[in-house]
């Protein structure tokens, strides 16, 4: 089993996923750069944090038209799991494998720091580990992270058990408390906070650690 993890110019994230992959679960790992077009050999993709081509125009704006995610798109619609990870989810929503937006905190500000968290797996395939309404708790770090989308999607999409992650007090202004989104058939998953800063206590916690851990199935 090898993991992609996707390097766009101003990513900053790639290293402590590659960390928590291999350095804690030993699950190998490839960097991806954006330019890339061979996801040949991979089981996983990951759309690591950070600040893809500067944040320019808005959050994962530019990042949506990068070669390496026309085969991300067609691996997620081909059932292969994807994982985005704060700029990831970012990225995720402007290239619309999940629905809605994420804007500026709802107080202007960057936020970094640990969250409290409710978890409802459903059927995404990511949180499997995680008991229904299960709290932990995972860092957050970003300044565009309120969730947006029309009250109609919304509840479409809680009806769909789409909300597998939500904030217990909301930090940013996210619409529904949402923290994370899967896609119907639970393959996609993009949540603002950082389950690859959570693996280790030394540096965050246990809490993240069974996320990833589900590729090993
Ligand atoms: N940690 C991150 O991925 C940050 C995401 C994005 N650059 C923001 O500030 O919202």
């Amino acid at each position: 089993m090898t993991v992609g993890i996707v390097v766009f110019p101003g990513s900053n994230c790639d290293r402590d996923v590659a960390w928590a992959l291999e350095g804690c679960l030993g699950i190998p790992v490839r960097f991806l750069w954006h330019e890339e077009r061979d996801l040949s050999g991979l089981e996983a993709v990951v759309l690591p944090g950070g600040f893809s081509y500067g944040d320019y125009l808005r959050c994962g704006a530019i990042a949506r038209f990068a070669p390496v995610l026309e085969e991300v798109g067609s691996f997620a619609e081909r059932g292969g799991p994807v994982l985005g990870i704060c700029n990831g989810f970012q990225v995720l929503t402007e290239m619309g494998l999940l629905p809605g937006a994420l804007t500026r905190n709802r107080d202007l500000h960057f936020l970094c720091q640990s969250s409290p968290l409710e978890v409802q797996p459903g059927a995404c395939r990511w949180l499997g580990a995680y008991g229904a309404g299960e709290r932990i708790s995972l860092p957050i770090a970003h300044g565009e992270g309120r969730y947006q989308v029309e009250p109609e999607q919304l509840e479409r999409l809680e009806d769909q058990g789409c909300v597998v992650l939500r904030y217990i007090a909301n930090p940013n202004g996210s619409r529904g408390d949402v923290a994370g989104l899967s896609n119907p058939a639970g393959n996609v998953l993009g949540l603002m906070p950082h389950p690859e800063r959570a693996c280790d206590p030394v540096t965050g916690g246990l809490d993240g650690r069974r996320l990833l851990q589900s590729l090993l199935g």
